[in-house]
Parts: C-alpha cells; structure tokens; sequence
C-alpha cells in the first residue's frame, strides 16, 4: 500500500503523534550529528594548524641547523682534510711570531697537525688564535732554549727575535737561542728522525763585497759587531746543521731570509717598513738612518712562506736565498711608503747605524730552480700592509685587538 494510503487511513491523534516522532527523531539525529561535527571538526583544525606550523617550521629549522653547522665550520678557517698518511706532525718554533704565524695557517689549512712552541718574547698569542681549540692545533708556551721532547715529522726552526732592535735588547739571549737552541731541534730532529729546517738570513752575507748575494758566498761580518749576536748566531746555526747532516744523517733544509714584511708584523717591530708605515700613517716624520743610501730588497710574507714550504718538502739539502730581488735605496723607499699612504709626513735624517749593510739584494736563481719565485709585488704587498697597521692602530685607538685570520681578504 502506497504511503499515502496509510496516512489517509490514520486517525488525526495518531497523525500528530506519528509527526512528533518524526520530529523528534531528526533533532536527535541532527543534533546528534551537529555534535560529533563540531569536536571532529575542532581537532581536524588544531591537527590542519598543527601541520601547518611543522609545515612552516620546517624550513627555518633546517636554516637554524645550517647556520649552527656554518658557525661551527668558519670558526675556524676552512683546513683540507688528509688522509692518515699524508698528514704530517709538523714542530714551528716561533710560531706565533711574524713569520711563523703565516706558516702556521699555510701548514694548518694544508690539514697538518701543527705544534706552535713560542715564548712569546716577540711572538703574540692573537697570531695563532683564530686555532686555539683546533683538534689539528697545539700551542706550547716553552723556550727553545731548554729542551723538547716530542713526535714530530718535521720541524721549521724559526725562534729567534729577528728585528735588529729586538735581538740587539739581549744579545746573550740571541745568541743562546740561535745556539743552544738550534742544538736542541737538531737533537729532537735527529731522535724522532725528522726533517729540519733552519730560517737562517741574509744577515749571514754581513756587509757584503758581492752583490747580489748568491749562496756561494762566504760572507763579511763583524764577529764583535752590535749585529753579530744574530748574524753569528745564525751561521754557527748553519754550521751545527750541516754538522748534524754529516755526522748524525739529519734531514736538513737551510733558508737565507731576506727582508720580509706583511700583516702581523708587530707596531714596535722596529723594522724599516712598520716603522716607515706608522710613521707616515700618524703624519710623524720618518725616520732615515744615516744618508739613506743603503739599499734593501723587500719580500711578502705569503711568497716567503710559499718557499718555505717548498724548500722543507724539495731535495735541496744545501743553502737557498729566499728574497725579492726588487732593489731600493732606504731614501727611495721612505718617498714610495709616503706617496702610498699619501701623507703629510717629513723625510728627515737621524744617526746611521753601526755595521748597517750597506747593500742587499738576493740572487733567486737556486730558489727558481725548485719552482719557486715572488708572487706579490712590493708595492701590493705595501698596499697591504699599509691597510693592517691603518686597521691596528683605529683598533687599537679604540682598546681592541687587532686578529688577523688567513680568510681575511688582506692577507
Ligand atoms: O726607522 C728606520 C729603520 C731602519 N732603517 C734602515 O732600513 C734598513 C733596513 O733595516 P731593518 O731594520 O728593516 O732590517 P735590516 O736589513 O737591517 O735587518 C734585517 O735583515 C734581514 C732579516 O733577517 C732580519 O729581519 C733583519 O735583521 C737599514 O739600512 C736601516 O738602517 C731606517 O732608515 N729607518
């Protein structure tokens, strides 16, 4: 029978009933229906926000994570990975000094293990500091001139005040580093059967008769002169290395450094080109010694360290100069720093100094026969160095130290 049928048969009561239950029943079912809705609604939108919160979350963690990982990474300068067995053990005495500090970052950034031993007499912790911590870096405050020992492969003897100034302030301490402690790294050299490199210098060639100097020649020096401390010192610690090759088999490398100049040399080095750079940086007169006639040739930093390098891995076991043969008078030179910085400062002349040499300029033909020759012109290495000092002395007018790392672009 149709619907409608039984509803024509329906008495009238029945019919409201039959409505009411229909009534009834769809508010139940729909507000039944209303609330399930509702909370299904509310936690699919919380877990939708929630989604969308990792969603948006996710990419900046990954930047947060990368840019912890690059804070980890360039706290230090970038250094190569090397296998087991081609990293080196390498001993810098000096380390933290001038020179040995350019060595230290080229050694390090190779991926080397390097041990810096300075006393800090003329070397400075904030040399090296941008390594302190490094796995691959040790610091040893210890004097050359007591003993040491430790396993290395190979050794650059470079501890020794170099600066006239400087190693003229204690010329027993010169001369005991240069002797006693050279025997001492000849001696580690030859326990730990290690290769040894002595920074020797053009001071060797004293006042020479022979220009350019090559390494053939005997040299000409005052041995009781204000100099001889060092120049001395540094022959006799030629002759103990030649002394240790032939009796006891030690590797050893001799370098002759001419004038170097650079980054990190220190404000009271006392050296022609910092003091020359100062001076005209703070419009004070530069400082000629005697007529200014005397002649340097001057090399940077980074070439010098290059030809350490060389020098210590070639086969060369004999004397090689490593200079820049670019000549000047010292008076040429005081008009090229003051023009570069373009300053207001006089050109005066003071007292000459004793047993000053009177010209100096390095024959290279051995050092370019290992492959090895300058890179950097003086005047850009000047440019350099002028922008260092300018840099030290803002930094220091201001009490800061001035660090240098070798990812700074002035290097
Ligand atoms: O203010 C100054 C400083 C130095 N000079 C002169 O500039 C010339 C160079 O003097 P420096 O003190 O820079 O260096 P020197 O050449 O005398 O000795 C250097 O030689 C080679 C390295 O082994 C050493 O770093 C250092 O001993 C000298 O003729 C000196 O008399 C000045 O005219 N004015």
């Amino acid at each position: 029978m149709p619907v409608f049928g039984w509803w024509a048969i329906m008495s009238r009561k029945t019919k409201y009933v039959f409505i009411l239950a229909i009534l009834v029943a769809a508010i139940v079912v729909t507000w039944g229906r209303a609330g399930i809705t509702k909370d299904d609604m509310e936690r699919l939108r919380r877990e939708e926000l929630s989604s969308q919160i990792r969603e948006a979350l996710e990419p900046l963690e990954k930047r947060l994570g990368n840019l912890e990982k690059g804070s980890e990474d360039s706290k230090y300068p970038k250094v190569k990975f090397l296998m087991e067995k081609d990293r080196k053990r390498i001993l810098v005495t000096g380390g933290a000094g001038f020179v040995g500090s350019h060595l230290v970052d080229r050694l390090m950034m190779d991926g080397h293990e390097v041990v810096v031993m300075d006393n800090f007499f003329t070397g400075r912790k904030r040399n090296v500091e941008h390594w302190l911590g490094h796995e691959n870096f040790e610091l040893l405050n210890h004097d050359v001139v007591e003993p040491l020992y430790i396993e290395v492969d190979q050794i650059y003897h470079l501890a020794s005040p170099a600066s006239p100034p400087h190693y003229m302030y204690n010329p027993i301490k010169t001369i005991k580093t240069n002797t006693i402690g050279t025997l001492n790294m000849l001696g580690l050299a030859k326990r730990v059967n290690g290769r040894f490199l002595l920074a020797s210098t053009s001071e060797v060639y004293g006042d020479p008769e022979v220009h350019p100097q090559n390494e053939e020649y005997w040299g000409h020096v005052n041995p009781i002169g204000p100099r001889a401390c060092y120049d001395e010192g540094k022959r006799v610690a030629e002759t103990m290395s030649y002394a240790y090759a032939k009796q006891e088999h030690v590797q050893v490398r001799v370098a002759r450094i001419f004038n170097t100049f650079g980054p990190r040399m220190h404000m009271s080095d006392g050296r022609v080109v910092s003091n020359f750079i100062l001076q005209s940086l703070q419009d004070q007169p530069i400082t000629v010694f005697g007529a200014g006639k005397q002649t340097r040739s001057f090399q940077y930093v980074s070439d010098l360290v290059n030809g350490l390098v060389m020098l210590m891995n070639s086969n060369i076991s004999t004397p090689v100069n490593l200079g820049n043969p670019e000549e000047h008078s010292i008076l040429e030179f005081a008009t090229i720093i003051k023009n570069l910085v373009g300053c207001k400062s006089d050109i005066v002349h003071v007292k000459e100094q004793e047993d000053d040499p009177q010209r100096r300029r390095p024959d290279i033909t051995k050092a370019m026969g290992m492959g090895w020759q300058p890179k950097v012109s003086m005047i850009e290495g000047l440019n350099r160095t002028i922008e260092y000092f300018r840099q030290e002395l803002f930094q220091s007018s201001h009490n800061q130290k001035m660090i240098l790392r070798p990812d700074d672009k002035l290097v």
